[in-house]
């Protein structure tokens, strides 16, 4: 038993989750107590004024389920953001969200987690791998510690089973099932041991069986000391009798507040009795619906059960005790894990997604290898004759171009595939934009340099470039920058683009201008005014150049009488290229290359801060 977990909590596992907890190893630390309550909550449109929550309150005390249940539409999602703070950009809200009588604002987060309903993982990686992941950014202490926790939650909430399989990506890749992935979410949650626990909707999608064993997982979790609160969508009669307590929301307002036996006495006394042998939660559900054609008589029904809730008992009770919440203490919450483990953890994510990554390493080490001998084939020993000379500087431009199109092209999926869980996991404190940004850059690197190496080492021999050590060593480094160039270009595009498809859109045609300025197509020299500035921002240019003067510094089989200063110069003046650029041109695409990724950055921390 690790220090400071205890055995409060002793819960036990159904055998086909593929393993008992034993008693010994009882599950999560204890947590301080939360009673979480709201008082008059009121949810708008802020451009439309639209109403989404009206004079909505509540409480859900420690050591229960409580289930939020209502027609479609009713206002469930929009109460359940508004308790965590989350996704309520458009909406203005008034009202308290109070945790132990404190008013805790967007801190909530550091007490609570929120399994919500749309699952969002790394799909390449297995369930324990990707609990792990999340132990090292979400558990502060030693490794050992962090994966006695990941084993615990895994025996838990059933998942040793599928504990080795890929997690897959829904529609694409099949991986574990619904209800294996529901209880995932909930295993990464609870990592973190929150004393409160949001989920939404965590039955959506699952069979009978699931739904249920998913309903008793969280009701162990309640009973355990915790807060619990879900959304759900009419739940069976024996789901229903889980719950604890359960909150019916109609049009925006309370319909009622109270345990499931007394929704049913409650409902019969507003005149809507539930029929023998009548799913209750079914029953209530349909008398809060809005049907359409019958929007009047819905909406006057509704009406009537909102007053007799306010006015009768179970309204009065709800009142008095949240007039009796006393101030009590709030729990410090979960720290954040130091930025060298969450940058290790993202690294070490992100370098196993790009690896398993089909469309990356091996498609992109395959293309590069045909390429490479492509290259090789087309330019087979070329000449030292005035075609050769043009041939070869083809060559190099080829090259240049070659890094550049397929590394942004694979790499502009940096960000669009990675955002919704950045941004969760960024609004969840798990770690901070600038830890994944670094992290995720540098999990391109090795692919994005050895691809590029693979290629020019099998064709700069076939065609006959000056093979001095020194210059094969300098057309490696710079290579090197322009293929860092086009990926920090290309994480830059992917950051400040709203989506994919525009960063694609954007990023074809700024590649021709790039390229059409970049010293082959038209001599830099002879640019129009109005145009030749393009070129100072084109690593095209810079790259092309460099390796030119590199390429023609010395040429292969000839000495420096027969080969000269001269005789380079010659070459480089027909593109009004310079031979003392050489170093200067290394340095631009260095800056370029911070440039982009600082651009990059801002861009991303911009947008992820604003999404919440
Ligand atoms: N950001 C928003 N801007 C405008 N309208 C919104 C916004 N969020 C929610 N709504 C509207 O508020 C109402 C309540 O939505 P909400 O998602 O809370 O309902 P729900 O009870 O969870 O429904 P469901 O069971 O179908 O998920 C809906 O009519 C929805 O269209």
């Amino acid at each position: 038993m690790l220090e400071g977990e205890t055995q409060s909590l002793l819960l036990t596992e159904p055998s086909d989750y593929g393993g008992t907890c034993s008693l010994n190893e009882s599950i999560l630390e204890s947590v301080d107590p939360i009673t979480l309550s709201w008082k008059n909550l009121q949810v708008n449109v802020t451009k439309s004024n639209r109403q989404l929550l009206n004079n909505v309150s509540g409480i859900a005390r420690p050591g229960e389920l409580m289930a939020l249940m209502g027609a479609s539409g009713a206002g469930k999602t929009t109460l359940l953001n508004t308790l965590v703070q989350r996704n309520l950009n458009g909406l203005s809200v008034e009202g308290e969200v109070l945790v132990n009588g404190n008013e805790m604002g967007r801190r909530i987060t550091a007490v609570s987690g929120y399994a919500q309903q749309e699952e969002l993982f790394v799909g390449t990686l297995t369930v324990r791998e990707y609990l792990s992941i999340q132990a090292r950014l979400r558990v502060c202490g030693s490794e050992e510690r962090r994966e006695r926790r990941v084993s615990i939650v895994l025996r838990q909430l059933g998942l040793l089973k599928c504990q080795h399989t890929r997690i897959g990506v829904m529609g694409i890749k099949k991986g574990i099932s619904g209800g294996e992935a529901r209880r995932l979410t909930f295993a990464c949650e609870l990592l973190s041991n929150p004393p409160v626990l949001f989920c939404d909707e965590p039955t959506t999608g699952l069979d009978s069986y699931m739904a249920e064993s998913v309903v008793n997982v969280l009701s162990r979790i309640a009973h355990s000391g915790r807060t619990v609160l879900c959304t759900i969508h009419q739940p069976a009669s024996q789901l229903y009798a889980l719950f604890d307590s359960v909150v019916f929301l109609a049009g925006g307002r309370t319909a009622f507040l109270g345990s499931p036996q007394q929704s049913i006495r409650f409902f019969e006394s507003a005149g809507h009795p539930c029929p023998h042998d009548y799913n209750p939660a079914d029953m209530i559900i349909h008398t809060l619906a809005v049907i359409p054609n019958e929007e009047v008589v819905c909406r006057e029904r509704i009406d009537a059960i909102c007053a007799h809730f306010t006015a009768g008992e179970a309204g009065k009770i709800l009142e008095t005790e949240l007039k009796s919440i006393e101030v009590g203490e709030v729990p410090t919450g979960r720290e954040a894990v130091p930025i060298i483990t969450q940058m290790g953890a993202l690294f070490h994510r992100a370098a196993l997604d790009n690896w398993r990554n089909p469309s990356l390493y091996k498609a992109k080490l395959i293309q590069k290898i045909i390429m490479g001998l492509f290259i090789g084939l087309l330019y087979l020993n070329t000449p030292l004759s005035s075609i050769g000379i043009s041939n070869i500087n083809g060559a190099l431009f080829y090259i240049v171009a070659e890094l550049t199109y397929s590394t942004l092209f694979g790499i502009i999926t940096f960000l669009p595939q990675d955002y919704p869980l950045v941004v969760r996991e960024y609004h969840d404190g798990l770690y901070s934009v600038f830890s994944y940004f670094v992290s995720k850059s540098l999990s391109y690197v090795p692919l994005f340099t050895l691809d590029g190496l693979v290629m020019v080492l099998i064709c700069y021999w076939m065609v006959g470039f000056s093979s001095s050590i020194s210059q094969v060593l300098a057309a490696i480094l710079i290579c090197l920058l322009i293929e860092q160039s086009s990926s920090a270009f290309g994480v830059m595009l992917s950051t400040i683009s709203p989506s994919y498809a525009v960063a694609v859109s954007l990023g074809g045609p700024l590649l021709t201008l790039l390229s059409l300025t970049g010293g082959l197509y038209a001599n830099v020299g002879a640019l129009p005014a109005y145009i030749s500035w393009i070129q100072y921002l084109s690593w095209f240019r810079y790259g092309f150049e460099a390796l030119a003067i590199n390429q023609w510094s010395a040429v292969n089989g000839l000495n420096s009488t027969q080969w000269g200063d001269q005789a380079r110069d010659e070459v480089l003046s027909s593109y009004s290229f310079s031979a003392s650029n050489l170093w200067i041109d290394q340095i631009l695409m260095f800056s370029f290359i911070l440039l982009f990724y600082l651009i990059g950055f801002l861009g991303l921390a911009f947008r992820v801060k604003r999404s919440r």
